[in-house]
C-alpha cells in the first residue's frame, strides 16, 4: 500500500498541515507564494522535520515525532523531481539514471538495463551518452524524470517540474509525466501554478493557504465548485463568501459587509456558504436594472484586460479584502458603455447562474472527499 497520511506542524514556517492521499492518486498542490507547498514536500521527503506530527506511507511510519522516528531521506521510498534537473555534471545521462538502482544495490549490468528502460520510457534513449552540459533544459528534465523513476519510488514528489522550461518544451514533458503517472498508477504530489498541469496530470487538488490545506477535492469539484479564494482564482470563477439566510424556496447568502447574493442550493441558515458564478454570466450596466430574480452589485471598475476574444472587467477588491468580481463582456459592449477603470457600474447576474455551496472548514477535508 502506498497511500500517504501526513499531519504536521512547523511553527517557524506557520505550518499546520493535514493531508491524505490514496494509493495511485496524483494530487495537484496549489496555493499562493509562501503558502507552504514546498514545505509540504520537504516534510514528506524528510528534508525537514516537523515540530510535531506523523508521516505514514502505507503501513510504514516515515516520520513520527512522538516516537522520535525519522527515516533517512534515501530510505523513505520517496523521489523528488525539482524545477531544475540537478543531474550529476560529470556523469553521462545513462549513468545519472543508473545511479538510483546502483545505490540500492543493483549490479552494474542490471542498473544499466533499468536506466535504458526508463530512458526509453521518457523518449531519451538517444541522449544516453551525453553529459548534462550537452543537454537542453527539456532534455535534462527528461533524464531527471527517468532518474527519479529508476529508483522505483513508492511516492513521487514533483515541485513545479515544468516551471523552468520554455513554452515549446513544456507540453512534451507534460505528456511524459502524464504517461508515467497515469500508466504506472504511482502515488504522486505535484506542486504547480499551471491549470494545464492540474487538468492533464491530477486526479485531485489540495489548495494550501497560510500553511493549511483550505480545500481538498477532485479536479472537477475544485474547478467547477471551488470553495476557497485560490481555488476560484485558478478555476477562473467568481466566489463570494458569507452566511446562509432563508429565502423563499431557496437560500441566499449575506456577506459580512451586508450584500445579499441569491442563488440555487438549500443550506441551513447561519452556516458558512460560498456563491460561485462564471464571469461569463455577469453583465455590466450603467444603471441598476430592476428585473428579478437577479443579483445587482454596485461596483467600481479596477481593471480591464483582454481575455480570449472578449474583455474581462474586474471590480475593486471586496470590503473584506477578497478579490473583486470579474465580468466577461464583448469589446463592443465595453466601447458602447464607455467603461474604464474607476467608473461605477452595476454587475448583474441571474440567481439561477449562481450556485451556493457549503464552505469548507479551514482544515483538511477528511469527511466527504472521494476520488472522482
Ligand atoms: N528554508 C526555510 N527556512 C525558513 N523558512 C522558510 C524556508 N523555506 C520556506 N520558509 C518559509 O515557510 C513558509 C512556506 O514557504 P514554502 O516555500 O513552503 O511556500 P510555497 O507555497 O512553496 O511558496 P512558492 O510558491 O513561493 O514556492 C514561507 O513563509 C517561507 O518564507
Amino acid at each position: 500500500m502506498n497511500s500517504l497520511h501526513l499531519r504536521a506542524t512547523l511553527g517557524s514556517r506557520g505550518i499546520d498541515l493535514e493531508l491524505d492521499v490514496l494509493e495511485g492518486e496524483t494530487v495537484a498542490v496549489l496555493g499562493p507564494n509562501g503558502a507552504g507547498k514546498s514545505t509540504l514536500l520537504q516534510l514528506i521527503s524528510g528534508v525537514v522535520a516537523p515540530d510535531a506530527g506523523i508521516v505514514r506511507l502505507g503501513e510504514d511510519v516515515l516520520t513520527d515525532t512522538a516516537s522520535n522516528t525519522i527515516v533517512p531521506i534515501h530510505a523513505r521510498g520517496v523521489a523528488t523531481l525539482a524545477q531544475e534537473a540537478l543531474l550529476f555534471p560529470h556523469m553521462d545521462a545513462r549513468t545519472n539514471v543508473a545511479f538510483a538502482p546502483r545505490s540500492t544495490g543493483a549490479n552494474r549490468a542490471t542498473a544499466r538495463a533499468v536506466a535504458d528502460t526508463w530512458l526509453g520510457a521518457v523518449g531519451a534513449s538517444h541522449l544516453a551518452d551525453r553529459r548534462p552540459a550537452q543537454l537542453s533544459g527539456g532534455q535534462a528534465q527528461r533524464i531527471a524524470i527517468a532518474r527519479a523513476l529508476a529508483a522505483d519510488p513508492r511516492l513521487l514528489l514533483l515541485d513545479e517540474p515544468l516551471a523552468a522550461l520554455d513554452v515549446d518544451t513544456a507540453p512534451g514533458i507534460r505528456r511524459v509525466l502524464r504517461t508515467v503517472l497515469r500508466e504506472s498508477g504511482r502515488t504522486a504530489l505535484i506542486v504547480t501554478h499551471d491549470l494545464l498541469d492540474v487538468v492533464a496530470l491530477a486526479d485531485s487538488v489540495a489548495v494550501i493557504d497560510g500553511g493549511r490545506v483550505v480545500e481538498r477535492g477532485s479536479v472537477t469539484e475544485v474547478l467547477t465548485a471551488p470553495r476557497s479564494e485560490f481555488g476560484a482564482r485558478i478555476a477562473g470563477v467568481n466566489l463570494i463568501s458569507g452566511r446562509a439566510v432563508d429565502a423563499e424556496n431557496s437560500t441566499s447568502l449575506t456577506t459580512n459587509w451586508g450584500v445579499t447574493v441569491h442563488g440555487s442550493g438549500r443550506h441551513t441558515t447561519g452556516t458558512s456558504v460560498v456563491a460561485v458564478f462564471s464571469p461569463a454570466a455577469v453583465s455590466v450596466h450603467l444603471t441598476a436594472p430592476h428585473a428579478s430574480p437577479r443579483n445587482v452589485f454596485e461596483v467600481v471598475i479596477e481593471e480591464m484586460e483582454v481575455q480570449g476574444s472578449g474583455i474581462r472587467v474586474r471590480s475593486r477588491p471586496q470590503p473584506d479584502g477578497s478579490p473583486g468580481m470579474a465580468a466577461d463582456i464583448t469589446p463592443a459592449a465595453v466601447s458602447d458603455l464607455g467603461l474604464e477603470p474607476g467608473r461605477s457600474v452595476f454587475f448583474v447576474v441571474k440567481s439561477r447562474e449562481v450556485a451556493l455551496h457549503p464552505a469548507l472548514p479551514s482544515a483538511a477535508r477528511s469527511d466527504g472527499y472521494r476520488r472522482s
